[in-house]
């Protein structure tokens, strides 16, 4: 199964556009756990286990385990995603950009040590730095194109003078992701729920990539206005959120209370489909 059919068949499934992030910060952990970075793969596992038949998708950011020397235990929760929730794709977060060679190391890591379904990459370096990851038959790639921070601005609303019709730097990359990049359908986009006038763009611009979503929750993007912006029958959308759902309780039952947020957030999208 290529990663679009296990996105499709986990949103239908499921009825799910939320994909539930895993960035663990143990300052952030349950009060009995609180501090403890060996309980990242426990409370990443906790939320796996209360959200899975909730959500399209997982998305481990790599950079909270990586920070810890932690890489094990991500490999631990990605093995319990496949045991638990065999059908839910996993989006590894790791943005990505380098040199062919390097890109081939990056690709290895993804999709060989992490065994993930698709990764987040940054365009900047241009296709010889993308195509690494294309050459994993049946892998998904979301290319950043118009993301959720402040600073998205700096690079990304400009205009690119060379370019016929000079198109801003996000419908540029929307573009190429849309066709000629595209060689196998493997591409995505990355686009903040803090831009939906941006997502509405990117849609037309892309009109059956998948999209991924993140800035919902603790970013405060607009949840209701994202899906109108990105939504299409045909064509998926994967609505992260990560610290809204994963810091939702503070107690001993914080799974609960994740499932609930993880809940709460999945209707309100579905209700925004109309
Ligand atoms: O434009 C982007 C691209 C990626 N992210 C990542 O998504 C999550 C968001 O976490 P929240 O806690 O829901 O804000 C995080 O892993 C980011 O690295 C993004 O926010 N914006």
């Amino acid at each position: 199964m290529t990663f679009l059919d296990l996105l499709r068949s986990a949103s239908v499934r499921h009825d799910s556009m939320l994909c539930v992030g895993l960035d663990p910060e143990p300052q952030r952990f349950p009060l009995h756990w609180r501090g403890d970075a060996a309980r990242m793969a426990d409370f990443c596992m906790a939320i796996v286990d209360a959200t899975a038949d909730r959500v399209c998708a997982f998305k481990p950011q790599i950079a909270y385990f990586a920070a810890h020397g932690a890489e094990a235990q991500l490999e631990r929760v990605i093995h319990h995603i496949r045991a638990v929730a065999p059908g839910v794709p996993v989006i590894l977060d790791a943005k990505r950009g380098d040199i062919g060679s390097t890109a081939e190391q990056y690709a290895r890591e993804a999709f060989e040590r992490y065994r993930a379904d698709a990764v987040t990459l940054s365009p900047f370096m241009g296709f010889d730095t993308v195509e690494p990851y294309l050459r994993y038959e049946g892998k998904g790639a979301f290319l950043l194109c118009r993301t959720s921070n402040p600073g998205g601005d700096d690079f990304q609303a400009q205009r690119l003078a060379d370019v016929p019709g000079q198109p801003r730097l996000f419908e540029h990359i929307a573009r190429l992701a849309q066709g000629s990049w595209n060689r196998n359908g493997q591409l995505g986009l990355v686009v903040g729920a803090t831009r939906p006038a941006e997502i509405e763009r990117v849609r037309a611009l892309a009109p059956t990539l998948p999209l991924l979503i993140p800035g919902v929750g603790a970013q405060g993007g607009d949840a209701d206005a994202t899906v109108r912006a990105g939504w299409r029958a045909d064509a998926p959308i994967v609505v992260n959120s990560s610290r809204a759902i994963l810091y939702a309780g503070s107690g001993p039952d914080f799974a609960t209370a994740a499932r609930a947020e993880a809940e709460r957030t999945r209707v309100q999208l579905n209700a925004a489909r109309g």
